[in-house]
């Protein structure tokens, strides 16, 4: 009965839960990790993934073989090493990328770019050879640069479709629903705030002015908030002094659109998520913005919306930053 119970629970988390089941394979890159692992965790819980196939560089074998004891549906397969990354992601139809360093105090996610790239430059030359269909979720930072670095990897491979490629921003949406229910005694599984942009400092730009139900704040408490959504990493890092960044909730949030973009290759209706990727939005040519997700990834960027002032003055600010990060990430696929 207990397990029955706390089965149900954890499967019908927000956006967890579905009616069909199908057999979908999930990947996930840097599994025995901070996130890796409660991602794993979380995706276990799935009636929808019938596979889980967990990869790192270390310890899957322990983390594969203690998930497999959970009495859910979903298979699970542990790699490790790169001789069997390519094993690791065959035939997956949906790839999760969280390997690589997360931040210490006092650092930016930019500072992650030289030690981060190469992986990520790895795993998607290993998604075109043997998954070149799947979707690709990049959690991994700095997510403004390294998505870039993915697309060009899968474009020299010709495998590149911009409906397949997401920056995982989940996690400043998951955020801002919080805190501004929060503020407003809200229930935060009714709160939905669109956030877009990139996810770094001043590219996080949280729609308030869109948010459901409507809010309103004085301007210094909007300011505050909204400073406190673009600070929430760093909230996280100094809290852990040193021992990483944020993983609990991250593996939420990752749980939380990896589950919708399976919902969507489910065939499944009105799944929308914000989410980096390419995009004609705005002169940048990587943009978060709320996505209607599909059978083939993107079904229809749902772009900006309406915008106050404010918001049209942070996109503004926003997209020279971007456009920056972009540039680092596909000049180093061009030099190295
Ligand atoms: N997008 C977001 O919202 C978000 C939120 C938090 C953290 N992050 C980022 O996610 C990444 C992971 O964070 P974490 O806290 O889990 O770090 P972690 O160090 O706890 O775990 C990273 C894992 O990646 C593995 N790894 C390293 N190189 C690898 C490779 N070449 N192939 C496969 N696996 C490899 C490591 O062995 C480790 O298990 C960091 O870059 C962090 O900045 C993103
Ligand atoms: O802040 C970090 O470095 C990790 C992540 O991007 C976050 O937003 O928590």
């Amino acid at each position: 009965m207990f397990s029955r119970l706390l089965r149900r629970t954890l499967i019908s988390t927000r956006n967890f839960s579905t009616s069909k089941h199908h057999n979908y394979k999930v990947a996930i890159a840097g599994a025995a990790g901070g996130i890796g692992q409660p991602l794993s965790l979380l995706l276990k819980q799935s009636p929808l993934i019938t596979e889980l196939s967990l990869y790192d560089i270390v310890h899957t074998p322990g983390v594969a073989a203690d998930l497999s004891h959970i009495e859910t549906t979903a298979k699970i397969a542990g790699f490790m090493g790169p001789e069997n990354l390519k094993q690791a992601l065959k035939g997956a139809d949906l790839i999760v990328v969280a390997a690589g360093l997360p931040r210490k105090p006092g650092m930016d996610r930019d500072d992650l770019f030289k030690s981060n790239a190469c992986v990520v430059r790895e795993i998607a030359e290993v998604t075109a050879e043997s998954a070149p269909k799947a979707l690709l979720a990049i959690i991994t930072n700095p997510i403004n640069s390294v998505v870039a670095i993915a697309a060009e990897v899968l474009k020299k491979a010709g495998k590149y479709d911009p409906k397949r490629l997401f920056g995982v921003s989940t996690l400043d949406v998951v955020r801002a629903n919080t805190f501004v229910a929060e503020l407003k005694g809200l229930c935060p599984l009714e709160v939905n705030v669109p956030v877009i942009g990139g996810h770094a400092g001043a590219t996080i730009i949280p729609l308030i002015s869109q948010a459901t139900p409507a809010v309103t704040f004085p301007p210094d408490q909007l300011q505050a908030l909204i400073r406190r959504i673009q600070d929430a990493g760093t909230e996280v890092v100094k809290a852990k002094a040193g021992a990483g960044s944020a993983t609990l909730s991250t593996a939420y949030a990752a749980a939380r659109m990896a589950i919708s973009l399976v919902r969507g290759l489910n065939g499944e209706q009105n799944i929308v998520e914000c989410a980096y990727v390419e995009s004609s939005v705005t002169e940048a040519k990587y943009f978060s913005t709320p996505l209607l997700l599909g059978k083939n990834g993107i079904e229809k960027n749902l772009g900006l919306g309406r915008l106050s002032d404010f918001e049209q003055d942070m996109v503004k600010k926003a997209i020279p930053v971007l456009q920056k990060n972009i540039k680092t990430g596909e000049d180093f696929v061009i030099n190295n």
